[in-house]
């Protein structure tokens, strides 16, 4: 029994009848999850279509034919011919064993659980009496909204106001922290926040979201610094939380509380507490629930442990090198162990750097935006983190992901020859710098 259907549990659940199994798939939105409709494919569609130049009525119509209009047909007819069994409806276990969607029960042997994440809306005065956006609204509704706010300086929060700046919104972003993209190295947010103040967004970093009224036309927004502002609409993105309340997780002994993951091993198999077992099988967590990477590409990999460990070839995750990635122009790629948290881990970090400025393909590209810098432990000799801001990062930056899951040693990395011109090359200045201090 795979519950939730988004990127994880599809892919569990093919897998699974595939190889001849008995699967069904609990869905009570639309197979295939955010990803498809809401998440990744509109948001980076409106992304190319904004560098493009397109008009926001051609980029809304590319949108919407990339997102299926939104319907889940395909998806459903791949399931049926995979051998999955869709049940539609909200799923909720009533025990070891037993699940009811909607009303009726079903059995179970082994329980997967991937009902990914919602956005979290923060306790701010007001918000709740106005409407608002999330990403959903944002994605998939044609509305040009003349003021649009942006509640958060996150990867969705900067996603999204580059494209509605792009497409002739006035975009404020609100972010609590003092820099966009707080999680990742300081230069990227830095980066970003010069491309999206040159677009003419107006950047309160520093400031949270106080409280909100309704002033016709639209809204008034007060902030933390004591800063107001005017607007027509607010899109929340804020963060998201895994999905784990009222899903009877309970009844199985797995303790949830909200905000947080569902706990999983390195084999994505749930702890059980005393006779919680999925009847005959086990517990098992892959994707955004399980609060550990919250990216498609993470979900799909924890979905792969699960298939392999349901399948009988045991298998563990490595989160070491998930690639996280900010779609805007330029991109903002992370890898790995950050500065500020290879600092909490006490590590013995050597980092070193270079602009992209310096490389023949900026020239070519007549593009002297963005930067590269590379993280490595001292006594390992090897990398463990790394961070680029640049066109096309998110292509060019996975040979680096493969040396830290790899553990190539420096010394064999500086070996590596890059094509001419290309924004690879970036990379081969510091690690020769890395190689040199070790
Ligand atoms: C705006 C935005 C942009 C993003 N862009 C990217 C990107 O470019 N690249 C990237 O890698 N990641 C991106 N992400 C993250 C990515 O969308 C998620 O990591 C991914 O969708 C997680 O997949 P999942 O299977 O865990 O969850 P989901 O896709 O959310 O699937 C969970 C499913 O479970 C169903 N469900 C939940 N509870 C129940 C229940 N009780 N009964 C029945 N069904 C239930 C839901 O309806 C849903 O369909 C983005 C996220 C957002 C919000
Ligand atoms: N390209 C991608 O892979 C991609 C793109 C978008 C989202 N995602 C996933 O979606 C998840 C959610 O992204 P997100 O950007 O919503 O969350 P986030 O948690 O990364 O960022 C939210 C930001 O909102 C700020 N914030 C929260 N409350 C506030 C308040 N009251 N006032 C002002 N600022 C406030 C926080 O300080 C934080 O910086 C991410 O973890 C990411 O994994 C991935």
């Amino acid at each position: 029994m795979v519950l939730g259907g988004g990127t994880a549990g599809e892919l569990v659940a093919a897998g699974l009848g595939r190889a001849g199994r008995d699967v069904a798939l609990v869905e009570n939105r639309l197979v295939g999850g955010e990803s498809p409709y809401f998440a990744c494919v509109p948001s980076k569609s409106l992304l190319l279509s904004a560098r493009r130049g397109e008009t926001w009525e051609l980029a809304v119509a590319r949108r919407d034919e990339l997102a299926a209009y939104r319907e889940d047909d395909r998806a459903v007819a791949r399931m049926a011919e995979d051998g999955v069994t869709v049940l539609r409806g909200r799923g909720r276990v009533l025990g070891p064993g037993r699940i009811e969607v909607d009303g009726a029960e079903h059995g179970f042997d082994d329980l997967v659980v991937c009902t990914g994440s919602e956005p979290a809306v923060p306790p701010v005065e007001g918000l709740a009496d106005v409407p608002f956006w999330t990403s959903d609204e944002a994605l998939s509704v044609p509305d040009l909204p003349r003021r649009l706010v942006v509640l958060g300086g996150g990867p969705v929060g900067c996603e999204m106001a580059q494209v509605y700046a792009a497409f002739g919104s006035q975009v404020t972003v609100i972010e609590a922290a003092g820099r966009l993209l707080t999680a990742e190295a300081p230069f990227a947010g830095e980066a970003l926040a010069e491309v999206l103040r040159r677009m003419g967004v107006d950047l309160r970093l520093g400031a949270a979201l106080g409280s909100v009224e309704r002033k016709e036309p639209g809204l008034r927004l007060w902030l933390s610094d004591g800063g107001t502002l005017d607007a027509d609409r607010i899109l929340v993105a804020a963060g998201r939380r895994p999905r784990v309340e009222g899903l009877g997780l309970d009844t199985l002994g797995v303790a949830v509380s909200p905000g947080h993951g569902v706990p999983v091993d390195e084999t994505c198999a749930v702890p059980s507490g005393a006779g919680a077992t999925g009847g005959a099988g086990g517990v098992w967590a892959a994707g955004d629930v399980t609060g550990v990477a919250r990216t498609t590409h993470a979900a799909r990999y924890q979905a792969r442990v699960v298939l392999s460990n349901l399948l009988g070839r045991r298998r563990e995750a490595d989160y070491r090198a998930i690639p996280r990635v900010v779609y805007t122009t330029p991109t903002v790629y992370s890898v790995g162990i950050s500065p500020m948290r290879a600092a909490e881990l006490g590590i013995d970090l050597l980092s070193a750097g270079y602009d992209l400025a310096a490389t023949a393909r900026a020239a070519v590209e007549a593009d002297d935006r963005g930067r590269v810098e590379l993280y490595a432990d001292r006594s390992r000799g090897v990398l463990i983190g790394a961070a680029a801001a640049g066109l096309y990062a998110e292509e060019w930056m996975s040979e680096i992901a493969l040396a830290i899951r790899a553990e190539t040693p420096l010394s064999l990395l500086t070996d590596v020859v890059h094509a001419f011109p290309t924004y690879g090359e970036s990379i081969e200045a510091p690690l020769r710098e890395l190689a040199g201090r070790l």
